[in-house]
């Protein structure tokens, strides 16, 4: 991709109304424009940091056997009603009137929704277990929205729900979804860890949330310096085996890990010795939720068991903040010169430099480089423009690409390119193929 013909508007200066380093980084890096009070436009570079957040999400809840589909923003109040939540939701909710009057809203959840597709479309215990999801915008008129992406009203949430036939196979489920959570948030080279936690307006008697470790984190963690070191993508889990499950949620539900409003500090000590006690902070990037029928009762969500009963369906609801992670991630992974991607979720693999655009062979060299990558299918943004060597560095580095490939005269004249690693800071001295070689 040409910068010259990329829409990337980066800011000079720190906007005042930014107060967490992730909100002044996706200002500045030309990710994020603000529409109204918590609701924001995604451009070019932050949007294609969404998808591939989006993309993690889903090859994992894909890999853990849910399916796919997708549910509307706007919803009908009579759902709500049946379930109660209507009035209890409060001022968080969005309502809306359509042109009959007709009393809808802008969806902050989808329990009951899905509630009722299940229950039109299933019948009988040949029907559970299932697992459906979507990633969809939610809205949630917080009477404080700030933080940029970290605390929006409209913003995109990946919400899963379990569907089983009684309270042990929804927990394995629930353990199905814990371990993929894990997962989900090692892939992106986020330190995640599972928290006790209250349900909340959703309900129900077991929760816990994913908080990530963030210098910056609204939340105060306290855990065991062993859970951070655990290798959950290294071990190969076949997540239909609650038996290979379980002991992993239950090493992990059996670690101290408690957020402040938790916390006890006796407790800690007597549980974690003290070489091995972590107080970090933390941002909430998931949420899992057990509540039985809570909503298949009000809403008839009935399934006939084999011996011809007719029972409400067992369910849970798993919640990842996809466009908050955008902003989690920047806060965990920044430096004083800007943003510092992990490569499984960086806008573009490569940011080519040519340090003369008006030097002919800096010119022809870049344009190979730049044909070569994309053949190879490696994602490059080629700064093509005629910026000072200053800017087009430090603008490279307020977006912060995992790898920077730099072609100067210089450098050419002795048949070298420089390849400069963002996060080590690591510059290497070599040949074009060989700086290709190393990027593929
Ligand atoms: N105002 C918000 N802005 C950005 N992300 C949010 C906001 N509120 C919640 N989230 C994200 O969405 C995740 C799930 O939200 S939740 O309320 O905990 N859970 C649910 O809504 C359940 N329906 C899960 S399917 C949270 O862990 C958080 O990461």
């Amino acid at each position: 991709m040409r910068l010259s013909r990329y829409f990337l508007p980066t800011l000079k200066e720190t906007p005042a109304e930014a107060e967490i380093v992730s909100h002044r980084l996706m200002l500045r890096a030309g990710m994020i424009r603000q529409g109204a009070a918590g609701i924001y436009s995604w451009l070019p570079l932050g949007y294609a940091v969404l998808q591939n957040i989006e993309q993690i999400v889903r090859e994992e809840q894909d890999r853990a056997g849910a399916n796919e589909l997708l549910m509307p923003t706007i919803q009908s109040s009579e759902l709500w009603r049946q379930s109660g939540r209507y009035e209890d939701y409060g001022k968080e909710m969005l309502r809306i009137k359509d042109r009959h009057g007709r009393e809808m809203l802008y969806g902050p959840t989808n329990e009951e929704l899905i509630t009722e597709i299940f229950r039109a479309g299933a019948k009988s215990y040949r029907d559970v277990p299932s697992m459906l999801y979507h990633i969809q915008w939610k809205f949630r008129d917080e009477v404080r929205p700030r933080f940029g992406v970290m605390r929006g009203r409209e913003f995109l949430m990946k919400d899963a729900y379990s569907f089983d036939l009684d309270q042990e196979s929804a927990h394995r489920a629930y353990r199905k979804q814990f371990v993929t959570y894990l997962r989900t948030f090692a892939r992106m080279g986020l330190k995640a860890v599972p928290m006790e936690a209250e349900t909340g307006p959703i309900g129900g008697n077991l929760s816990h949330e994913f908080v990530i470790l963030a210098d910056t984190g609204e939340t105060e963690i306290f855990t065991h310096k062993d859970l951070l070191d655990y290798d959950v993508l290294g071990q190969n889990i076949d997540l239909d085996d609650d038996d290979q499950i379980k002991p992993i949620v239950d090493y992990w539900t059996t670690q101290y890990a408690r957020t402040d409003d938790m916390h006890d500090q006796a407790e800690f000590e007597r549980q974690v010795p003290e070489d091995k006690r972590v107080q970090r902070r933390g941002i909430e990037v998931g949420h899992i939720f057990y509540f039985g029928t809570k909503y298949s009762e009000p809403l008839e969500a009935n399934v006939s068991t084999k011996d011809g009963q007719s029972v409400p369906v067992h369910m849970g609801s798993y919640g990842v903040g996809v466009s908050r992670l955008v902003g989690g991630l920047i806060e965990a992974f920044h430096d004083d010169a800007g943003i510092v991607w992990p490569e499984s979720v960086a806008p573009f693999k490569v940011g080519l430099i040519n340090l003369r655009a008006n030097d002919e062979s800096c010119r022809t060299a870049c344009d190979e480089l730049h044909a070569k990558l994309e053949q190879a299918g490696i994602t490059v943004l080629y700064d093509d423009t005629d910026e000072s060597p200053g800017a087009k560095f430090a603008q490279m580095d307020l977006i912060g690409l995992p790898w920077q490939l730099i072609v100067g005269p210089k450098g050419l004249k002795a048949g070298t390119v420089e390849l400069k690693h963002r996060a080590s800071g690591e510059r290497h001295e070599l040949s074009p193929d060989a700086a290709l070689q190393k990027l593929a």
